[in-house]
């Protein structure tokens, strides 16, 4: 069967604008595809641009120039509030700083399910907590954990919630930006195992 394209990324640049008229060309011209079920991995030393393209592929970048299809769709085009939505499930990023991606006001099962929510994918409360209890366990935690908040964990344990809630809304596409770099050895295993895994 035909390999079949999932991202296409096609010169893309993104510009931060540096005082006295000058820029920070942190993206400056990159093009590469992700074929669907492939881990595709970016290298670079540090500062050459890696996160800020994540960024600017799931739009929370506007690009400077270029484009980012998502199964051949514009991510960076119009979009309606519906189309928008849906690309905001399909697509999800796992952060690299586990302490600055948590709302510290959320518990873990409001962060978790938050995605859950808005795109209605659990229909009674119980089914919700249900979800939350399974992603919890999935990623290495357990369900006395639901009801605490971010500061009551560790660096290596926010990043699990933080896993939890990308995988909660059953996306197509994580983008992973050193997301393991704080887990354990045998959590990282089982993580990574969890993403491979092909959707059912
Ligand atoms: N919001 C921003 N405004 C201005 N400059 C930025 C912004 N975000 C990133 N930069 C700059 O863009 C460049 C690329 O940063 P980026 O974080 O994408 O690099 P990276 O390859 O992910 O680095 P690391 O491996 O250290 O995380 C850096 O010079 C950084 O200072």
């Amino acid at each position: 069967m035909a390999r079949q394209k999932l991202l296409e990324v096609k010169n893309l640049k993104q510009y931060f604008p540096a005082g006295r008229g000058q820029v920070v060309k942190a993206v400056d011209g990159v093009t590469f595809d992700i074929y669907k079920g492939e881990t595709f991995g970016l290298v670079g030393e540090s500062g050459c641009g890696k996160s800020t393209t994540g960024r600017t592929i799931i739009r929370l970048y506007e690009a400077t120039e270029g484009e980012v299809l998502f199964n051949g769709v514009n991510v960076h085009g119009k979009k309606s509030k519906k189309e928008l939505k849906e690309l905001n499930r399909k697509m999800q990023m796992i952060f690299q700083d586990p302490y600055a991606s948590l709302n510290p006001r959320m518990t873990v099962a409001d962060i978790i399910a938050e995605g859950i929510d808005i795109h209605g994918l659990a229909k009674t409360k119980e089914e919700r907590m249900q979800r939350v209890y399974e992603l919890l366990e999935t990623v290495g935690l357990n369900r006395e954990h639901a009801s605490r908040y971010p500061h009551e964990f560790s660096g290596g344990q926010r990043q699990r919630i933080g896993i939890a809630r990308a995988l909660a809304v059953e996306p197509e596409f994580i983008i992973a930006d050193e997301p393991i770099s704080a887990l354990d050895v045998s959590i990282q295993a089982q993580v990574v195992n969890l993403i491979e895994a092909p959707a059912a």
